[in-house]
């Protein structure tokens, strides 16, 4: 992707890009790397404010299809989240880098409530403002709550920070012939049914014109090279299909 004109990021971190090589669970030397890099990412002068998955630790459709109530597990996987945001916090801070976490799911002595002005207020003093508890509601998944956020902060894109470098044109831990696209519209993906994001996630990003950048985070250094225009990522956009 050549080097665009973006300024302010939200950052969408897969909770699985915060287990390293561990099959489950937080991996502390992971969270630390993730956590250098987007500081380095703000010193480049870049807004970021970030949202968190929970995958590495509970899914709630994975629980629904072992017969859980869907509803309670998605609230458990949301719960998951606060725990990964508390985590990155903890790693950022760690490194001086000033954060607040707010969750959708108000937890008084946790973190703050999700307070979208609050949110902005704390952006503009710097600091890097980490959504927890994806949108607060079941059946949605965090990528869904990262468009909602990159649209009510006002960013200039959605970065997706993963575990493959970009989006192909089918799943590439199924299918060792699918092809990544460096570009591709919005109605692609929904049309093609590419199920590297949520439709309702890209849904929003089209509609309120957010271009989603799909990078792999589990390769050191990876966040700067794509912010920099650099590396292998594959952006979403409002335009015409390569081919
Ligand atoms: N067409 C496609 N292109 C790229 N990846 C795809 C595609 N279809 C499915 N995938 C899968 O999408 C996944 C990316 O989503 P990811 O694992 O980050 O889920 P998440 O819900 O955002 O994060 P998590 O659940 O770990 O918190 C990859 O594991 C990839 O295998
Ligand atoms: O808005 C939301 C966001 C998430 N969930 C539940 O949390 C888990 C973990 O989130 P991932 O996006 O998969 O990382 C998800 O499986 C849902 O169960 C939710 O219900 N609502």
């Amino acid at each position: 992707m050549p080097q665009r004109n973006f300024k302010r990021i939200l950052l969408k971190l897969s909770g699985e890009a915060l287990m390293g090589d561990q099959q489950f669970g937080i991996d502390t030397e992971t969270v630390t790397r993730v956590a250098e890099e987007v500081k380095l990412a703000r010193e480049a002068g870049f807004e970021l404010c970030l949202v968190v998955g929970g995958g590495n630790i509970f899914r709630g459709l994975a629980a629904a299809d072992q017969g859980f109530d869907r509803a309670s597990a998605d609230y458990m996987g949301m719960l998951a989240t606060v725990m990964n945001a508390l985590a990155v916090q903890n790693a950022l801070e760690q490194q001086g880098v000033d954060t607040r976490v707010q969750s959708a799911i108000p937890m008084a002595s946790v973190c703050e409530p999700y307070i979208r002005r609050r949110a902005m207020r704390h952006m503009e003093r710097e600091r890097i403002v980490i959504f927890a508890a994806g949108t607060g509601n079941p059946f949605f998944t965090t990528d869904t709550a990262a468009a909602l956020r990159a649209a009510e902060m006002q960013c200039d894109a959605l970065f997706k920070g993963t575990s493959v470098d970009g989006v192909y044109t089918a799943d590439p831990k199924q299918d060792r012939t699918a092809k990544r696209y460096d570009s591709l519209s919005f109605d692609r993906v929904l049309s093609d049914n590419l199920k590297v994001m949520d439709a309702s996630a890209v849904a929003v990003c089209r509609d309120n014109d957010i271009p989603i950048v799909v990078f792999n985070i589990r390769e050191r250094g990876n966040l700067a090279r794509v912010l920099a225009g650099e590396g292998v990522s594959t952006i979403v956009e409002n335009q015409k299909d390569q081919g």
